[in-house]
């Protein structure tokens, strides 16, 4: 394209992304002024924690993955998403996250600023033990402890106690290949309000036979394993009393929930 022609085409694409950009900003500015209202409809569940609710987010990340065509890759939307989710949920009560850097520190590092932006402060901790303890001494952080398929330690044996944290998610909340944030992440937090158990329930099991075959025949999988004690996910479906028998297991506790990571359909 001749010199005066380009620059003819060049300022007409520009205008076109300035306008869109001025509409995206206009509508994130009205998104901005739903927070008030929120606070006030939640109201006593965000004086008690965060305002993260793990089912209505990775229902939202669902159904942006369903809608998603085109050129543009859907790392760098999901990416986007997160941080506008996160900076609502922080700005209606604010919270801050607490990483197990003891693994893959710059794995579990992209996966928190992946998911939680930078507007929420991140604290590293060496260990699941001081992730607990961390959350289980704040107002509603989140602690973010990698799963890993072999453990040193049972951690999750610790979320056992009646008052211990829960696990309430499951990180990236839409699993697929070669995701930006693909390593796996359990969120954990404490005096979590209000939705029940999400679809994959999450259990210490102690006894944990070498043969999966009953849990296989249930559903279940084992996420993280040191000796016979299991963090083992099962459908929220099977009542919670009968898996310890069914597994052949000494004891089988819920530990949280996570909503499902597959995309709807599949
Ligand atoms: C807005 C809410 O609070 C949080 C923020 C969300 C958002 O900005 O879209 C979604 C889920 C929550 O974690 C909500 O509960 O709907």
């Amino acid at each position: 394209m001749a010199g005066l022609d380009q620059e003819a085409a060049l300022g007409e694409l520009r205008r076109d992304i300035d306008r869109i950009d001025a509409s995206m900003h206009q509508l994130l500015m009205e998104r901005g002024r739903i927070i008030d209202r929120l606070i006030a409809v939640k109201g006593g569940t965000t004086s008690t924690g965060s305002a993260f609710r793990p089912e209505r987010e990775a229902s939202m990340m669902r159904i942006l993955a369903e809608r998603h065509g085109g050129g543009l890759p859907f790392d760098a939307v999901e990416g986007i998403w997160r941080i506008i989710i996160s900076t609502f949920t922080h700005l209606q009560a604010p919270f801050a996250v607490h990483a197990d850097v003891s693994g893959d520190a710059t794995a579990i590092r992209d996966s928190a600023r992946f998911h939680f932006g930078f507007l929420v402060p991140l604290s590293t901790h060496h260990g699941p033990d001081a992730v607990i303890d961390a959350v289980a001494s704040s107002r509603g952080d989140l602690g973010l402890v990698p799963i890993s398929g072999v453990s040193v330690k049972p951690w999750w044996q610790r979320l056992e106690e009646e008052n211990a944290p829960k696990a309430i998610a499951h990180l990236p909340f839409v699993d697929r290949p070669n995701h930006p944030a693909a390593h796996p992440v359990l969120v954990i937090a404490t005096s979590f309000s209000g939705e029940g158990l999400s679809s994959v329930a999450l259990y210490s099991v102690r006894g944990l036979a070498n043969d999966s075959s009953a849990l296989a025949e249930l559903g279940g999988t084992v996420l993280s394993r040191q000796a016979d004690n299991g963090l083992v996910a099962l459908p929220r479906d099977i009542a919670p009393s009968e898996v310890a028998s069914r597994l052949g297991a000494a004891s089988a506790r819920i530990i949280g929930s996570h909503p499902a990571t597959t995309p709807a359909g599949s």
